[in-house]
């Protein structure tokens, strides 16, 4: 199920579930010209760094095939954060997706109710309405 995870990510990356995370700076450094001291709380933006178009070219297209391969460099693709306090739950958060993804698209087709539904950020994107579909059963 590599595509189906492929498409996953490029969704993750798109609308990170989280959108960042707090870190408090172990000592002083400076990172693009600005000099950040020991103690400093920093917060860092899994989704900035999913639309640089440094790390991913046409950041707003959508396109599975970026996770081909060697994939995105590390630490640019960040759903799940990264480091000693990456997300332990991401192994889980992986099989429940694709066994999710398995089971709708084998099973059914489905229509959006409301294509034009906006997601609102609250503090996770989330489908205004909740996502309305009607779905079709391939077998009836
Ligand atoms: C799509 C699903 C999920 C996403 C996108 C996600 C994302 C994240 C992110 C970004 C962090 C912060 C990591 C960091 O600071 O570097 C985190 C932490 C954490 N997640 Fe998840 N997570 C998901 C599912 C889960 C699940 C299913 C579990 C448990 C069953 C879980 C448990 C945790 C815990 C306990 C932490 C705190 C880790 C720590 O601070 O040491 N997560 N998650």
């Amino acid at each position: 199920m590599r595509y189906s995870w492929n498409v996953a990510c490029e969704v993750m990356r798109l609308a990170p579930p989280l959108q960042g995370a707090f870190r408090e700076a172990i000592t002083n450094f400076v990172f693009n010209g600005f000099s950040i001291p020991k103690g400093w709380k920093l917060y860092w933006s899994a989704n900035s760094t999913h639309k640089s178009p440094e790390c991913f070219p046409q950041p707003e297209k959508f396109d599975p095939t970026r996770f081909e391969g060697a994939g995105p460099a590390p630490y640019t693709f960040v759903p799940f954060g990264g480091g000693p306090r990456m997300c332990p739950g991401k192994e889980y958060a992986r099989l429940e997706i694709l066994v999710f993804m398995h089971n709708v698209v084998k099973r059914f087709k489905w229509d959006k109710l409301l294509p034009d539904e906006k997601i609102i950020v609250d503090p996770m994107p989330m489908p205004a309405k909740g996502l309305p579909v009607r779905l079709h059963p391939h077998k009836p």
